[in-house]
Parts: structure tokens; C-alpha cells; sequence
């Protein structure tokens, strides 16, 4: 699903942000990506859509080679990604039905086909009810549920999320979990960065620890092993 052999980042000002990342990440998993701040993760996980160009090395995402990728193919890997941030990122003027439409509606899907979905995701991620509510008329933890839904909306094979919990209080981001793990159990790959200490702890899935852009440790069954 995702490769990384030798993977190399210096940004242009010549911080070394990743030196040499070597890591495959199968169909399926859940894998928490954790580290000290600064360590490298974000980077880590922005290589992975391509948000980030690599310096040195090799990524390989559902089969695409991500520095032989062509410009215009560039739409058709994003689609197979559904990416969700720690501050939702979504559309204002929107209601939540439409910013999850609109991931819909950027790819030509059909109209009939984008109003189904919509509801569906909606209903998965437990929104059904507040189709109509402009992002500003819901909570942080609503507001993260429908940028969950417009990750998912295209049925992509991963989700990567940089500190989705990270503006949520500790319940909401419990409950912000179980959708991912609803998500999960359904065949989607997920990659996520955390600071969240108890939710890595309690979740018991595979752990990649990054420290200084290296990978210090890969775990199964893992935990958070910092005391923030
Ligand atoms: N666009 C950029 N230009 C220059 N340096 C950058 C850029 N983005 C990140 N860095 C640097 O690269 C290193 C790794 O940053 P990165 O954001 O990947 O770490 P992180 O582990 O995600 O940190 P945090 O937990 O604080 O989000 C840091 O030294 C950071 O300052």
C-alpha cells in the first residue's frame, strides 16, 4: 500500500527533516506515526500525498511511484487519499453537506450518485441530522466529523490525518476515534500523527516512532513511550 525505501527530506532552507526512512505500511493497517515535536512526522506523512516533495529515495503509494508521477495523474493519486488536518480545514461558506459534496464534485462525479453518498457518509460519521449547518453553527468535534466524511467521501484506500484530535477536547476526540475505527474496520488503511498519549495507549495498533527523521521504532501492538 505505502513504501518508503531510503526516503531523504532536506527543505530549501537545509533543515534535514527525514534521513533515510525506510518503511512499508500495508492494506488494512492502522498505524499511529508519534515523536517528539519537530521530529519529523508531519513531513513523514505529507510525502505520502505528495503535499511534500521528496530530496532522495523512493515512495511508493498504491502502486504509484510518487516522483515518476506525471503532473496530471497527480488528481487520480489524491483521490485514492483522504487527508484530514487538526484544524478541519473546511470550506466557511459551505454547509457540511456541500464541503463533503464538494470533494465529490471536483472529481465529476454525478449528481444523483453525489447526493447518496453524501448522506451516507453523513450518517457514518454520525452527522446525519446537521447536513445543513454552516461549519461556524458546529462544534470542533462536529466540524472534525464532516472533514472525516469529505476524507472518505471518494472511498479513497487511505486516510493520513496530522493530529486530528489535536484542537479537541479529550471525549470529543474519543468519539472522533471511533469513526476512524468504523473506518478502518471497512478496509481503509489509516495513517495518523499524534500527540495523543492515552488514545495511542489504548488503542494498542502499530506504533512508528520518529526522532530526528529516522524511525527509532516500529511496533505491532505499540504505545506512545513519551511522558507528554
Ligand atoms: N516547510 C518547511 N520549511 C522548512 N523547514 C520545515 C518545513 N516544514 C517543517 N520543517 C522543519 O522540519 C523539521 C520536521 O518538521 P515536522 O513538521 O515534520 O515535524 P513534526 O514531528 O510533525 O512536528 P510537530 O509534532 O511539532 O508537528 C522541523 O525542524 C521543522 O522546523
Amino acid at each position: 500500500m505505502i513504501e518508503m525505501h531510503d526516503v531523504w527530506k532536506t527543505y530549501p532552507n537545509g533543515v534535514s527533516a527525514l534521513n533515510g526512512i525506510n518503511v512499508k505500511i500495508d492494506r488494512g493497517e492502522f498505524v499511529y506515526v508519534v515523536g517528539p515535536s519537530g521530529a519529523g512526522k508531519s513531513t513523514f506523512i505529507k510525502l505520502m500525498y505528495r503535499e511534500v516533495r521528496l530530496t532522495k529515495g523512493r515512495i511508493l503509494v498504491n502502486g504509484y511511484n510518487l516522483e515518476r508521477l506525471k503532473e496530471h495523474k497527480i488528481p487520480l493519486l489524491r483521490r485514492q487519499i483522504g487527508v484530514v488536518f487538526q484544524d478541519f480545514k473546511l470550506l466557511p461558506q459551505l454547509t457540511a453537506a456541500e464541503n463533503v459534496a464538494f470533494a465529490m464534485e471536483v472529481i465529476e462525479a454525478p449528481t444523483k450518485k453525489i447526493r447518496q453518498r453524501v448522506n451516507e457518509v453523513m450518517e457514518l460519521v454520525g452527522l446525519g441530522d446537521r447536513l445543513n449547518q454552516l461549519p461556524n453553527q458546529l462544534s470542533g468535534g462536529e466540524q472534525q466529523r464532516v472533514a472525516v466524511a469529505r476524507a472518505v467521501v471518494n472511498n479513497p484506500a487511505v486516510i493520513i490525518a496530522d493530529e486530528p484530535t489535536g484542537n479537541l477536547d479529550p471525549e470529543t476526540s474519543w468519539e472522533i476515534m471511533h469513526v476512524f475505527k468504523k473506518i478502518n474496520d471497512q478496509g481503509t488503511t489509516i495513517v495518523m500523527a499524534t500527540h495523543n498519549k492515552e488514545i495511542v495507549n489504548t488503542m494498542k495498533r502499530r506504533v512508528i516512532a520518529v526522532e530526528g527523521g529516522r524511525i527509532v521504532r516500529d511496533e505491532r501492538q505499540g504505545a506512545y513511550g513519551y511522558d507528554d
